[in-house]
């Protein structure tokens, strides 16, 4: 009998191939919801781990907290356990006229700085193709609109995507991170895709991130309450549904 990771209490006989992380644990909890027979693998600090079946196929639904370090240590100790594809299922800020998009990422700028404890800067941050085209078409299928922009990773919330009391202290210029990224036509900002992507492809393994823009810059404007919880769900089926058809196709080419 294998012994359980370390943070997410894991051994691989309690892990799908399919794994989706979503940062906040209480959004698992309501992904869940959409599973059927779902087990409890642990409950553990900010990593909360269910596996359950989506329509026949089997699917691990994990929590990372906010921000990189978290997300890599989920992603390790995932891979531990066997996982062939990863897919992080989260918010975005969006940089452009796009509030409430479905953002799947082509590619992240790697801000952050866990996936550089792991390779150097020049590494591409990209999402699996094929996976990325999946999600497309999922969010087609359920009447959203998405768009496979590049985003930007970063460390700092209250540096580079919400001015502070501190930041204002300080002068350091938030405003102006948003500028010099809308010249690099990036789509939007998160903390973790540019770990998410990056480790995908260290790992070889599939890995493509599903956001949805809640925000715009610096919270100029956001998806009000209610709608934002049923844009969630929906975030939730994409993934799933999309997960179900990427299971077909390889069963269709075995
Ligand atoms: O909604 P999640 O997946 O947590 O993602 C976003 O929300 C958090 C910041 O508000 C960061 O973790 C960011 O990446
Ligand atoms: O403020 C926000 C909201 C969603 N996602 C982020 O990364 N930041």
């Amino acid at each position: 009998m294998s012994k359980p990771t370390l943070y997410l209490q894991s051994k691989p006989e309690d892990i799908a191939k399919y794994v989706i992380f979503s940062g906040d644990p209480r959004r698992v909890e309501k992904i869940i919801t959409q599973l059927e027979n779902v087990t409890e693998v642990s409950v553990n600090r900010e990593y909360h781990t269910y596996t359950g079946f989506y329509q026949g196929v089997r699917i691990t639904v994990t929590s990372t907290g906010i921000g990189g370090p978290s997300a890599a240590i989920a992603m390790e100790e995932m891979y531990e356990c066997g996982m062939e594809v990863a897919v992080r299922l989260g918010t975005v800020m969006g940089l452009k006229d796009n509030l409430g998009h479905f953002i799947i990422p082509s590619a992240a700028m790697r801000w952050e700085s866990t996936s550089k404890e792991y390779v150097d800067a020049s590494f591409p941050a990209v999402a699996n193709h094929e996976l990325v085209e999946i999600m497309n078409e999922s969010v087609a299928h359920n009447n959203r609109v998405s768009e496979n922009g590049i985003v930007c990773s970063t460390d700092g919330y209250y540096t580079q995507m919400k001015e502070s009391r501190l930041s204002k202290k300080m002068g350091t210029d938030v405003l102006g991170t948003f500028s010099g990224l809308q010249k690099y036509n990036i789509a939007g900002m998160d903390m973790e895709s540019g770990v998410v992507l990056t480790l995908g492809n260290l790992m070889d393994i599939k890995a493509c991130t599903v956001t949805l823009a809640t925000v715009l810059d610096n919270l100029k404007e956001e998806i009000p309450h209610e709608e934002r919880i049923e844009e969630e769900r929906i975030l939730a089926k994409i993934v799933l549904d999309g997960l179900v058809a990427y299971d077909k196709k390889e069963k269709q080419n075995d």
